[in-house]
């Protein structure tokens, strides 16, 4: 038996930790919502797919990407940037559904960081191998808004880093339902993805998915 096969039988006890000031964990927070949760994945991936976008050096990320939300994070050989309009499609990226919003509010919430109000969810998703190099999110302009971010499927390692690139990260062990919320002083720490090991989760079969919840500043 996969040990992933037991996740829909075990109590739910959702813990919170604090790795780091202005980092909270939040262990199998939308555990019990996951099915609903990657319902709202899938629908956004039948407007939007998932693309394995390019990065300024011309290297091809190995991660694939969507998005939906007002605001889509993309990356081609000029930039990073973000746009109202999925550049693959011409059309806006998909509206935010309810759950998901719900789940961003209330993990900000519960990490200490009230009324966060995300225009851009950023869906990750990791085949076996991929990985997230280490690096600042820092193309929102204002950093006043904490980053949320919700872990479904394969588990991971997370590379918890500083403020400094140069200090070697924290490995913390990200299991299918556990959020991470950073902000405040921790809002542009160094973190990354490890790369992720073959399995099968009943859920999201052979892929770890990823949300990243964040405000991104309307104009300027
Ligand atoms: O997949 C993760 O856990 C992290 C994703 C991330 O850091 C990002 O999208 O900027
Ligand atoms: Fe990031």
């Amino acid at each position: 038996m996969h040990s992933s096969d037991k996740l829909w039988s075990e109590p739910i006890d959702p813990t919170k930790e604090h790795p780091a000031e202005g980092v909270a964990l939040l262990r199998a927070f939308c555990r019990e919502q996951a099915a609903t949760l990657y319902e709202a994945i899938r629908n956004v991936e039948a407007h939007s797919p998932f693309r394995q976008m390019v990065v300024p050096g011309g290297h091809t990320m190995s991660v694939a990407m969507t998005n939906t939300g007002t605001f889509g994070w993309t990356t081609d050989r000029t930039g990073y940037r973000y746009t109202t309009d999925d550049p693959e499609t011409g059309s806006p990226w998909p509206i935010m559904a309810a759950p998901l919003l719900s789940l961003a509010r209330s993990a900000a919430a519960e990490g200490g960081f009230a009324d966060f109000l995300p225009n851009s969810c950023l869906i990750n998703r990791y085949s076996v191998g991929a990985r997230l190099s280490l690096h600042q999110d820092k193309n929102e302009q204002d950093y006043t808004h904490p980053i949320v971010s919700v872990s479904l499927g394969l588990p991971a390692t997370f590379l918890l880093g500083t403020l400094r690139r140069t200090e070697t990260p924290r490995r913390i062990r990200i299991e299918h339902g556990d959020v991470l919320v950073w902000g405040g002083p921790a809002r542009l720490i160094f973190h990354g993805v490890a790369p992720i090991a073959a399995g099968h989760h009943p859920l999201t079969g052979a892929f770890r998915i990823n949300l990243t919840f964040r405000r991104v500043a309307v104009s300027g």
